[in-house]
């Protein structure tokens, strides 16, 4: 059945859809399976997204149709397909009017993933109008909140050396504890490798009082505050609950010192928005494991990296992986800046949609993933600042030296950016971003070729 002359509009303009506000777009690429015509195929997806299905049902009124979602642009060499969604199909809760991710992602992304006259369709942006923005969590806590701790400037407190306890699994708590405590010697945030919570080897209730303990000896030592991510993911909301609380009386008077690391791919987003509404004094840290299953750039279906990290900003995500934009070991290539900034910017140009966030907290882009001293100053100078959250695991317990000559290494290069030094000539003035070449040697001989005679170095 051709659904075109309901589903589809092709004469409403995006810009009236914007000043209008009463729509959610969603842009899309689509490819409809052999046999049926692009707009026909479009106008099903945005009836099965929407009010409709694939027939018509005697059930529907006058009413039903004015929250129809609308199809306003396709082209089908592009595969491009765009859908105005009126903000009233979005469900809201009963306890505080509020918007939630989950009914957004159900219709939007929901059954259109599976329809036997669709060969792919993937989500690649969308657009919230501002009633929409008011009415999403966003986040309670931001990257100032850090840096405020840290004693930094709130406004540009620049980079946050971090590391992600290593080995992934398999220290017991007091070594454990001991990595932690030698990170924290020269840097500044250590997180829970994302599969870190309560293995029988590693009890919560034993490791988080010896990795407070761990932080009180970094702080009295280097006199610096220290910041510590813990995981608290668990499928069952109370026992997530369970593990904050036991965290944060842990760490007692310095449980402002301490991030929620939830695993908020594979946990969803009821796991965001219970650590975002729950403990809101806290900074929320999304980590986005498994995501590459549907955000590769290999993928046809779907959603993209930058769609993921654009909603988890309006759920309230404090800071969220954002890969490392091709300078690291996981996929992803320079142009996904575009990701960080549509996230820590109060207005940004998007791959089709230009958002305002009219205010919102900014969710910090953080960096991870095969990172060391000597990859970051490429990165800083593709990204143009360095106003993130870096955590390297690698880079730190991979240093020849130790774990917190890592973590200085780690600073020593952004220092070594953004005063617009020569790396080789920084390095001979700085002793831990000297030895991250010999660390690193298949890194340095790519990225610096010729660093062993400049150096002085003959191994
Ligand atoms: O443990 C690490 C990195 O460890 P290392 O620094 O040793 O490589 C992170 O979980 C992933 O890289 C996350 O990836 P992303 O940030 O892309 O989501
Ligand atoms: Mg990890």
């Amino acid at each position: 059945m051709d659904q075109s002359g309901r589903y589809a509009d092709l004469s409403l303009k995006e810009e009236d859809l914007i000043a209008g506000g009463g729509h959610i777009l969603v842009a899309y690429k689509m490819k409809p399976k052999a046999g049926y015509g692009y707009l026909e195929a479009a106008a099903h997806l945005a009836a099965e997204s929407s009010t409709g299905t694939n027939v018509e049902v005697c059930t529907t009124d006058d009413f039903t149709k004015g929250v129809d979602a609308l199809v306003y642009h396709i082209d089908e060499a592009t595969e491009d397909m765009r859908i105005a969604y009126p903000i009233d199909l979005f469900d809201r809760n009963i306890t505080d009017g509020r918007m939630m991710l989950v009914s957004f992602l159900t219709l939007v992304i929901g059954n259109n993933q599976g329809m036997g006259d669709i060969e792919h369709a993937q989500m690649i942006d969308f657009f919230m109008p501002p009633r929409a923005i008011q009415l999403f969590d966003g986040p309670a806590k931001d990257i100032s909140d850090m840096w405020r701790i840290l004693g930094r400037d709130v406004n540009n407190g620049g980079y946050i050396a971090g590391t992600i306890i290593k080995p992934k699994l398999g220290l017991r708590p007091e070594p454990f504890a001991h990595a932690a405590y030698q990170f924290w010697l020269g840097g500044d945030f250590i997180k829970n490798d994302e599969p870190q919570g309560n293995q029988v080897f590693c009890p919560a209730k034993k490791v988080y009082p010896l990795v407070y303990d761990a932080m009180k000896r970094a702080q009295d030592e280097t006199g610096q505050a220290k910041l510590f991510s813990a995981n608290i993911t668990a499928d069952d909301h109370y026992e997530m609950c369970a593990r904050a609380d036991f965290i944060l009386e842990a760490f007692g008077p310095d449980a402002d010192k301490v991030a929620f690391l939830v695993d908020g791919y594979v946990g969803g987003p009821g796991m965001i928005t219970t650590a975002r509404r729950q403990y809101p004094n806290q900074y929320l840290h999304y980590h986005r494991a498994g995501h590459g299953a549907i955000t590769s750039p290999s993928s046809k279906r779907g959603y993209t990296a930058f769609v993921l990290a654009k909603m988890s900003r309006l759920q309230g995500a404090s800071g969220i992986h954002v890969g490392t934009m091709g300078f690291g070991k996981m996929e992803g290539g320079s142009d996904d800046k575009i990701i960080a900034y549509m996230i820590e910017r109060d207005e940004c140009q998007g791959p089709v949609y230009y958002q305002k966030w009219h205010g919102m907290k900014p969710t910090t882009p953080i960096i991870s993933g095969g990172m060391n001293a000597l990859r970051l100053p490429g990165f800083f100078e593709n990204l143009g600042h360095g106003n993130v959250i870096n955590t390297s695991g690698g880079g730190s317990y991979g240093h020849i030296d130790s774990p917190a000559a890592g973590a200085i290494s780690l600073r020593q290069s952004y220092e070594c950016w953004k005063s617009g030094a020569d790396p080789i000539e920084f390095a001979k003035e700085h002793k831990e971003f000297a030895r991250a070449f010999e660390s690193f040697p298949g890194d340095a001989d790519k990225l610096f070729p010729g660093w062993r005679e400049k150096l002085g170095v003959h191994k």
